[in-house]
């Protein structure tokens, strides 16, 4: 592959999967998340996906975004930002950078939402 393709099943270090579908036409991100960790007591179950990309023009290496809202199993929201890199047989490497907010109780409690972190994904054989 000349250019990185995002499209596809992910992992990540936590174990989280995620699958992507790339839209040339409008630059769309979609697809589902089921994330290998969480911090509630809720079962996880798989979330959807929303997002965009910087292709596919001449793009090569693409930068993208996307939300998580982590619906149903926590009043909470991630957006990951990153860009996909590809090593020299080609193999694909999603570097991120994530910001999760969560729901909290009021404006002054606000300086606890925040939780920042990166994830690293790789294809899932
Ligand atoms: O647990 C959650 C929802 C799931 C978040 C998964 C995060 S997203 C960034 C990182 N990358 C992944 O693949 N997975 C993790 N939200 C939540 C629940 C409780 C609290 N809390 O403070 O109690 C805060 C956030």
């Amino acid at each position: 592959h000349r250019k990185c393709q995002l499209s596809g099943l992910w992992q990540n270090e936590l174990g989280s999967l995620m699958e992507i579908h790339e839209r040339s036409k409008d630059r769309e991100l979609t697809g589902r998340y089921l994330t290998g960790v969480t911090a509630t007591s809720n079962c996880i179950h798989q979330v959807l996906l929303q997002g965009s990309w910087h292709g596919p023009a001449r793009r090569v290496l693409p930068t993208f975004g996307f939300i998580v809202t982590w619906e149903k199993f926590s009043n909470s929201t991630t957006a990951f930002v990153g860009q996909c890199f590809m090593d020299e047989s080609g193999q694909e490497t999603l570097r991120t950078t994530w910001l999760l907010w969560e729901e909290v109780e009021s404006p002054k409690d606000d300086w606890k939402a925040i939780r920042v972190g990166t994830n690293v994904f790789t294809r899932r054989p």
